[in-house]
């Protein structure tokens, strides 16, 4: 097993860095379905050239790479306490080189560890079998899409959907009902992997098992076949669209699986995956340790540079957005100017906060001048160079909507005229952004190397106390491109979609399976 430890830092390289081909095509099909020229297949056509830059690079996809975890099967005489070490030497090598966000975080103090590793992290998970060669798998599933899980217990009375009873129908609706509430906040389109019975632990674990199955397979249980075609067919009728802008796609996969329960319980959980749906596999010859074969690639590839030129063409027939260029300091009057819909290009700075300093600027000074500046909802990927400069590895945003107690006051406070983030923010903001003058800018989550690309420059770092991701770094960009989804005239593109989808979940509320 000397080379085992070789074979999974290349399986974690892998999986940050080079999107599988089965999710591959699952988008490819969904830029398709979308019409040129519209939110949804511009966004799409940022994931796609995200896509290729992560490979081009071998830099993560998203700079959120989740929590690593691990799922392995072994022959019986195999030593599973070396197959660990190796595993999380090879975590935090990976780490070290920046294809791995440090994201391992003490729950009580938010002590960055550093490395990867900690109390409970990466997740690694064994099971002895009597084949002759060692299968591993990993998935890295950020945070944001993780937030989005969700389970039931039957019955329940759901939004739109009324009673889900204890049958097939009653499973049918949570599924419908799990897509309507993870919006756009997942980064969708999303893939959903769904489990039905076992207690709270085994439902979520088989659940999150059945985002192993390859996106295009086939459910050899009739009823769990007809039930995800159905959810394939009709969420995508519920209109949430990539990134929650609105069109065709909401999901681009459904894999349901089914184990026992006890009488008293009935659980549906659901683990929602973002686009970003980094998960591979490898074969591992159980002497040597290396890798026999990789799975998750068998198919056809997808040339997404040619989707791009027939996208670009498209583009330049229908381009009716209106595009506007700002450069902090903004004032009031510019931002009064901006409505829902306008692409705004951003040059010159940018102070990136995330959950850590929302909550400590609502107590403490700015360590900077934030009056017209912007903020930028996202924790980074970094490195230093050969000078021991900072540099931007991957920086797509972060879900905005955690800051949603803190950021109308911290706006008004500092006098921040824009926030940049993903998923949109709610009421308390909005009504803000209206008294201020401000305003919500929805980036392309998941975007983490076509964002960095912009990052000219890391002019400093305030805050570094709170590790890397959390940390408030002063970042001048070029051409960072956004869209405004929430203006300072009481417009949100977020509720609209919201209660737009509403209504259309509340057509599936009559039975389809009896
Ligand atoms: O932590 C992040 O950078 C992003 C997170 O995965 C999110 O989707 O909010
Ligand atoms: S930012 Fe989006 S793409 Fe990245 S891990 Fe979070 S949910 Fe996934």
């Amino acid at each position: 097993m000397e080379k085992f430890q070789e074979s999974m830092y290349k399986l974690i390289v892998e999986t940050s860095t080079n999107l599988p081909k089965d999710v591959r095509r699952a988008i490819a099909a969904a830029k398709i379905r979308e019409n040129a020229g519209t939110r949804a297949a511009m966004s799409l056509d940022t994931i796609t050239k995200n896509i290729k830059m992560a490979d081009d690079n071998v830099s993560p996809i998203c700079q959120d790479t989740g929590l690593p975890t691990f799922k392995i099967k072994v022959p019986v005489n195999v030593n599973q306490i070396e197959m660990k070490k190796a595993i999380k030497k090879a975590v935090a090598d990976a780490t070290r080189d920046t294809k791995l966000r440090p994201n391992s975080v003490d729950s009580i103090t938010g002590d960055n560890s550093g490395d990867n590793l900690g109390e409970g992290t990466p997740v690694i998970k064994f099971e002895q079998w009597e084949n002759d060669y060692i299968d591993v798998r990993l998935i890295l599933k950020g945070g944001g899409c993780e937030n989005k899980n969700i389970q039931y217990s039957l019955p329940a009375e759901l939004e739109g959907l009324g009673r889900a009873g204890r049958d097939l129908d009653g499973i049918r609706k949570c599924i419908m009902h799990s897509v309507y509430q993870a919006q756009g906040q997942g980064c969708s389109a999303g893939f959903i992997g769904v489990g039905i019975g076992g207690d709270r632990t085994s439902g979520y674990e088989l659940a999150k098992e059945m985002l192993f199955r390859s996106a295009d397979d086939v459910n050899p249980n009739e009823n769990l076949r007809k039930l995800e075609e159905y959810v394939m067919e009709n969420a995508n009728k519920l209109g949430i669209g990539t990134m929650g802008f609105g069109g065709e796609t909401t999901l681009l996969g459904c894999k349901v699986g089914v184990i026992n329960r006890i009488p008293a319980s009935f659980f549906v959980s659901v683990a929602y995956n973002c686009w970003a749906y980094r998960r591979l596999g490898v074969k591992i010859d159980p002497v040597s340790g290396e890798i026999q074969e990789w799975l998750y690639q068998e198919g056809e590839d997808v040339d997404f540079d040619k989707m791009k030129e027939e996208a670009a063409a498209a583009l330049e027939e229908k381009t009716e957005v209106r595009q506007v260029t700002l450069e902090a300091p903004i004032t009031e009057e510019q931002i009064r100017e901006l409505r829902v819909g306008d692409v705004v290009t951003i040059n010159g700075m940018m102070h990136t906060g995330r959950d850590a300093i929302h909550k400590y600027l609502t107590d403490h000074d700015a360590p900077v001048d934030l009056n017209g500046q912007i903020i930028y909802h996202c924790g980074p990927v970094m490195a230093k160079d050969e000078e021991d400069n900072w540099v931007v590895k991957a920086a797509g945003p972060t879900t905005s909507i955690r800051e949603e107690p803190y950021q109308g006051d911290i706006m008004k406070k500092f006098g921040i005229r824009a926030v940049i983030g993903k998923g949109g923010m709610g009421k308390k903001t909005l009504q803000a952004l209206g008294e201020h003058g401000g305003v919500y800018l929805n980036a392309i989550g998941g975007a983490a190397q076509y964002y960095a690309e912009c990052m000219q420059k890391v002019e400093g770092v305030d805050l570094m106390q709170f590790g890397i991701p959390e940390a408030m770094w002063h970042i001048n960009v070029k051409g960072f491109t956004a869209v405004v989804t929430m203006d300072s005239h009481g417009n949100s593109l977020h509720q609209d979609v919201e209660s737009s989808s509403l209504e259309k979940l509340a057509q599936f509320k009559e039975p389809v399976f009896k």
